[in-house]
């Protein structure tokens, strides 16, 4: 049911002519009431799905603003547990599918069974888990399955045509296409070119599913630009540091540039 809202959600976007719009949002940044005021804020917004980060002591990917987000709901006291009960008491107002982005260890001490359940349970349609590879992913992927949760796979701009095909086949929901060699975070420089049409064809040509492009995205301009040669995009810093400065317009303003 969680997955297939998801597939769902994407397809009613891809088919209505939009690109897809997903923020990545820092749980607990501000506290949990702000995460609370950020969902209901982006879903009256439009966009199609949101991916929701937990915040954790070593984000190995994450760019300086995300990490600063992660310190300071640390600083709240947020942990895996307390976003997944908090979640599942907004249910009831949550339409959009929420994708959780957590890195492994947290659903480690979680326990991974406990983790799926209660997922699926605080509506959960996907995950995203940067620091576990493809080929030790059955550790998670069947208790996953039971509870009809996907497993969102990254491809970069450095896999090879072996392995990009690999998981390209692998990933569920969509593929996350990765678009800039290094960490999150804006950047003036994103390749809106060949470049990038380039490594989309060769992406796309793998999935199964909808490919949409994240890191590095910043402006209107790259939404529109990147999002041209691919499903979609997802912004994360950016969203973070306009939500912070209370710019909700410009944050409107970057999801309006994939309904047109
Ligand atoms: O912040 P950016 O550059 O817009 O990139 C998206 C990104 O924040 C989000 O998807 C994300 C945050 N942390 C991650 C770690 C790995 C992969 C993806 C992520």
């Amino acid at each position: 049911m969680s997955k297939e809202k998801l597939d769902k959600a994407l397809n009613r976007t891809l088919e209505s002519g939009q690109k897809v719009f997903i923020p990545y949002i820092m749980a607990g940044d501000g506290g949990l009431d702000s995460l609370k005021e950020q969902i209901l804020f982006l879903q009256e917004a439009g966009v199609t799905a949101i991916e929701i980060g937990v915040p954790f002591s070593d984000p190995v990917a994450d760019g300086p603003t995300i990490q600063e987000a992660g310190k300071r709901s640390l600083q709240h006291g947020t942990s895996l547990r307390i976003v997944l009960d908090y979640l599942k008491d907004l249910k009831p107002v949550v339409r959009i599918p929420l994708i959780v982005m957590t890195y492994l260890n947290p659903v480690f001490k979680y326990g991974i069974e406990n983790f799926c359940t209660n997922a699926l349970q605080s509506g959960i349609s996907g995950v995203i888990i940067p620091d576990l590879p493809l080929e030790q992913s059955e550790l998670i992927r069947d208790h996953l399955q039971e509870n009809e949760i996907a497993l969102i796979q990254l491809a970069t701009l450095t896999s090879s045509e072996e392995r990009m095909k690999k998981i390209a086949k692998a990933s569920e929901g969509f593929l996350y296409a990765v678009t800039v060699n290094g960490i999150t975070g804006e950047r003036s420089t994103v390749d809106t070119g060949e470049g990038l049409e380039h490594y989309m064809k060769r992406i796309k040509k793998h999935s199964n599913t909808p490919v949409l492009a994240g890191f590095g995205i910043s402006t209107p301009e790259q939404v529109r630009k990147i999002g041209a040669a691919c499903d979609g995009v997802i912004i994360g810093s950016k969203i973070i540091s306009l939500w912070k400065e209370g710019k909700r317009n410009e944050i409107k303003e970057l999801i309006q540039a994939t309904q047109q």
